[in-house]
């Protein structure tokens, strides 16, 4: 069975979630893990010497619970899509076939065990501007207190994104302002050239 695992990485609100659906609905038997599903509760997380909460670290993440369901997923990703009803149960096994994971979040990359089982790494970028807006019709919960983009997201970004480009190499950024299909296609084009590589495989 051949695997493929997909990262799609990126600034808040870069566009990750928008790709990642729009990339599993191309691809046949794929599924997505968010990061976005494993912060942990707001009482676990630690707040600054500002007064904000510390949510853009990967502290607040539990990262062993997501590496534990990648792991499970590559242990047997046809009966991890089969038990989430992703591909009926009585679909038959082919041996060509290549099974993608796409691995979804803004700090995916940083976190080294995970990293080190991605095979294809993509990283949305927005300017600053059009990332406020964008942040600032999103309500997360707890919703952003006032000042919180510029006093403790952006500048998190930054340095998390320097963290990032000093462990990881083989990055393809790309740029999350151009329209949404244009940027499928660049990444699914590239993501099927992957796929053809692992079934040319003997
Ligand atoms: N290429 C794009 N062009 C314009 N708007 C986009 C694009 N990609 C995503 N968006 C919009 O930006 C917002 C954040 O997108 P989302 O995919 O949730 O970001 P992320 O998962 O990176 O936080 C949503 O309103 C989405 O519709
Ligand atoms: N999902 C949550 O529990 C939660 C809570 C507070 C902030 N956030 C924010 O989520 C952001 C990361 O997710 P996105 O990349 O989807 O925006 C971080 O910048 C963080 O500040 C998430």
């Amino acid at each position: 069975m051949k695997t493929l695992v997909v990262g799609v990485g990126g600034v808040t609100n870069g566009g990750k979630s928008t790709l990642s659906q729009l990339l599993h609905q191309k691809l046949h038997n794929s599924c997505i893990i968010p990061q976005d599903s494993y912060f942990k509760d707001d009482c676990f997380v630690p707040v600054d010497s500002n007064g904000f909460k510390q949510y853009d670290t990967l502290d607040a993440l539990h990262m062993d619970k997501m590496l534990i369901e990648v792991q499970s997923w590559r242990r047997d990703p046809r009966s991890y899509l089969r038990q989430r009803g992703l591909i009926p149960k009585d679909s038959p096994a082919d041996d060509k076939e290549v099974y993608v994971l796409i691995v979804e979040g803004f700090l995916i990359f940083n976190y080294r065990p995970l990293n080190e089982l991605i095979d294809r790494r993509y990283f949305l970028e927005i300017s600053y501007d059009v990332c406020k807006k964008r942040r600032s019709s999103r309500v997360y919960s707890p919703p952003d207190p006032p000042g919180y983009f510029d006093g403790y997201v952006w500048p998190m970004y930054l340095k998390n994104r320097e963290e990032m480009k000093s462990s990881t190499s083989e990055i393809v950024y790309l740029d999350g302002l151009k329209p949404k299909d244009e940027v499928l296609d660049v990444v699914y084009g590239d993501v099927c050239q992957a796929i053809e590589r692992l079934q040319g495989q003997s």
